[in-house]
């Protein structure tokens, strides 16, 4: 291979099937190094529609890995976290574990939905409790932290990590434009686990930076619920993440219903985030056995072929 051009047409055609999406209207692609590999990798990773903060990140990434293997492959994708400049484990700044299949995970704009999911049996629960009344979102958190105590239901709080510490929730979940106000040495300090949300490349390894307790990802496909930055991911771009952030509890999130579940699990994540596939349901609890029941079912698929 000569040119970087055909480095880059020969990376877009081997990837562009699972990780491809429609190029956004850019300029001319920004260069910060010369180095070939890089070059060609940053040029392919626009082409496959990766934003320039994530194209960025990769094209790095493709240029590190090329040094360590010695061999430049275009149809390796980066997923090594040397690669990425990631830390090794064990860390000591790193926020309390948690497990590494969080299940099915339900994001609930009340402590009474909380209290609904948890004692239908669902594993990780989510107070997403929108309020601008301090008075009111400490007393929606309190009620949800009660709400789930004699379950085995997890519980986080979205947003609200001041309110979720006074309260004892086992932890908080925060997305990455909330971090500036958030306090995250005293979250650590008080015990509480720490989810963050993920939207790309750039954002995962910010994440990582911060060791939280697990990274969200998303969305996965279109959803009504949230106005997205990005476009939704796909499952192809998801388990390319999943492979990179392996060492933590993942959970997929936006617009995953039962249907696709199994193209979802398969990714590699341990956690799938719902909300309107159980808060619009017509019968709740019902929605909430089959998901779980499914979820289990595939498990046990997995089990069995890795047995065979
Ligand atoms: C499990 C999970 N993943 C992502 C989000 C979204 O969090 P954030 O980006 O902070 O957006 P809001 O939920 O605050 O609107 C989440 N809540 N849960
Ligand atoms: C809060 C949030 N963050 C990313 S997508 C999303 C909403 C997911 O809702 P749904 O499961 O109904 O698509
Ligand atoms: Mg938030």
């Amino acid at each position: 291979m000569t040119s970087h051009h055909d480095m880059a047409q020969a990376i877009v055609s081997a990837h562009q099937a699972t990780l491809g999406l429609t190029p956004q209207v850019r300029t001319a692609p920004a260069f910060s190094s010369e180095a070939p590999v890089y070059r060609a990798a940053k040029q392919a990773c626009l082409d496959l529609g990766f934003i320039e903060i994530d194209a960025e990140c990769l094209a790095h990434a493709w240029q590190a890995m090329t040094l360590r293997t010695g061999h430049f492959s275009p149809a390796d994708w980066p997923a090594d976290p040397q690669d990425f400049g990631m830390r090794a484990w064990p860390r000591p700044d790193a926020f309390a574990s948690c497990p590494k299949q969080l299940g099915l995970y339900a994001v609930l704009p009340d402590a009474a939905w909380v209290v609904r999911m948890a004692r239908a049996g669902v594993p990780t629960v989510q107070l997403r409790f929108k309020s601008g009344d301090a008075q009111a979102v400490e007393r929606e958190v309190r009620a949800a932290v009660e709400a789930v105590k004699g379950t085995d239901a997890r519980l986080f709080i979205n947003d609200h990590w001041q309110a979720a510490i006074a309260a004892g929730a086992y932890g908080v979940h925060l997305g990455q434009e909330d971090l500036g106000a958030a306090d995250l040495s005293a979250i650590r300090a008080a015990g509480l686990r720490l989810g963050l949300s993920s939207h790309g490349y750039a954002e995962m390894l910010r994440a990582d930076r911060l060791s939280p307790s697990y990274i969200a990802m998303g969305a996965v496909f279109p959803t009504t619920l949230k106005q997205m930055a990005t476009a939704p991911q796909g499952t192809g771009r998801l388990a390319a993440y999943a492979r990179l952030m392996r060492d933590y509890p993942l959970v997929a999130i936006g617009g995953i219903d039962g249907g696709k579940l199994p193209e979802v699990l398969a990714s590699g994540v341990g956690s799938i985030a719902v909300v309107r596939a159980l808060v619009a349901a017509a019968q709740p609890e019902a929605a909430v056995a089959k998901l779980k029941a499914e979820m289990q079912a595939w498990m046990a698929t997995q089990e069995a072929i890795q047995m065979s």
